[in-house]
């Protein structure tokens, strides 16, 4: 229980406490904490406090936090949850609560690698039967390992940030018609969960399913931005590129992986039974409700409950070869897709393009037009039933710059 007067409509809650990076107007960018629609201005309540670790706060990034490692993000989640719902530490808190309405987000941590997996089963078989309809809709690794390509990390930008629509090689008609560089016409959505790592791993070593909690902070919302018709011209055999390298946004709230413990699902059975390094005895299904708005209107409502491969098993994959992580890696869970219409991107939706929906002001849509606005929000259930929100990522189409 909260001293806080939280509205029930108020962004967050008084457990999710998710970590971000605020300024007012003529202020320095700083680390925050979200709780309801207030920021909790970190650094000077640490000061204040006398805390060892306030330095980690007036940083315009995560990053040194995200590096101090679990014991300190313990210690200050609990630290937070304590300010939050003792009601003697009002008189302290109250002065560094700003309100979300007058605070500028800015990209939470500066990225470090960026990789993207392919864990829904569903989203994996809707668009190989588009792309590939004369291949299985599995690809024969999917089930044996979490496939995943290397994204441009350079290129990851806070929800908000207007998305140019990228131009290149594409095919305007049928398999075998004219190739011609332009615009692209299928631009696309994608929704995702992405996971960010604090604690590196070593050159050399590996990063086991037991150790997923050492290492990797919190979790974000993430739209993995796609031309599909540039993607598919382009990506035979090498995987995406420039397809997708233009921009992929995230949530400018990190919510920590205590926040999401009430979250935790048994993922679904594995068969055939998976390699060694992927048998997971402490699972870390999720249980997320992501919700898809189009101009305001709600398109799909992707549940991640049954995805394939968890954020666990897909760290263990990265680093089985030795590859190491690093503070402020960004890996994402690929497009959480629900059996139609409740799938994480507009090409699965829409059937590549052939099946229209219409939005609540009667225009009909296949991809993205310029002007349009994406919202991805998400929810999870908290403590003792209750339903936490978990943020959004939003982001508008502007035309090719
Ligand atoms: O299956 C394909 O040919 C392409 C798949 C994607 O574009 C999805 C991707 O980026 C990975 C994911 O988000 O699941
Ligand atoms: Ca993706
Ligand atoms: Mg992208």
């Amino acid at each position: 229980m909260t001293w806080l007067d939280l509205a029930d409509d108020a962004p967050f809650d008084a457990w999710t406490l998710p970590y971000g990076v605020f300024s007012t107007t003529g202020e320095e960018p700083r680390v925050g904490v979200a709780v309801g629609s207030w920021v909790l201005d970190l650094a000077p309540l640490a000061a204040v406090e006398g805390l060892d670790g306030s330095h980690l706060f007036a940083q315009r990034t995560l990053n040194s936090f995200l590096a101090a490692g679990r014991r300190a993000w313990e210690a200050v989640r609990g630290w937070v949850l304590e300010l939050v719902t003792e009601s003697p530490h009002r008189d302290l808190v109250e002065p560094h609560l700003v309100p979300l309405a007058e605070a500028t987000l800015h990209q939470p941590f500066t990225v470090a690698d960026y990789v993207d997996f392919y864990a829904s089963q569903l989203h994996a078989e809707n668009v190989g039967r588009i792309f590939r309809p004369d291949s299985p809709a599995l690809p024969a690794a999917w089930r044996h390992l979490p496939i995943g390509y290397h994204g441009r990390a350079g290129t990851v930008v806070v929800s908000g940030t207007p998305i140019a629509r990228p131009s290149g090689l594409r095919r305007v008609g049928a398999p075998g018609s004219d190739v011609e560089f332009g615009p692209s016409l299928k631009l696309d959505i994608e929704a995702e969960a992405g996971f960010v790592v604090g604690t590196p791993s070593k050159l050399g070593s590996r990063v086991p399913l037991g150790s997923f909690e050492d290492h990797v902070f919190g979790m974000v919302l993430v739209n993995d931005w796609s031309a599909r018709d540039i993607q598919a011209f382009e990506y035979v055999p090498l995987g995406p590129f420039l397809g997708k390298s233009f921009a992929t946004s995230v949530s400018p709230w990190v919510v920590p992986l205590a926040a999401l413990e009430p979250a935790r699902v048994t993922p679904p059975t594995r068969s055939p039974a998976v390699a060694a390094y992927l048998r997971d005895g402490d699972p870390w299904g999720l249980d997320l409700q992501f919700e898809v708005s189009w101009n305001e209107t709600v398109v799909a409502r992707p549940p991640s409950r049954e995805l394939y491969w968890t954020p666990a098993q897909m760290l263990a994959h990265m680093t089985v070869n030795g590859a190491s992580v690093r503070t402020g890696d960004l890996y994402a869970s690929g497009t959480v897709s629900g059996a139609r219409p409740d799938t994480g991107s507009f090409l699965e939706l829409t059937w590549n393009g052939s099946d229209p929906v219409t939005l609540a002001d009667g225009t009909r849509r296949t991809f993205l037009e310029d002007g349009d606005t994406v919202t991805i929000r998400a929810t999870a259930p908290g403590p003792n039933g209750t339903r936490q929100r978990l943020g959004e990522v939003t982001g508008t189409i502007t035309p090719p710059p």
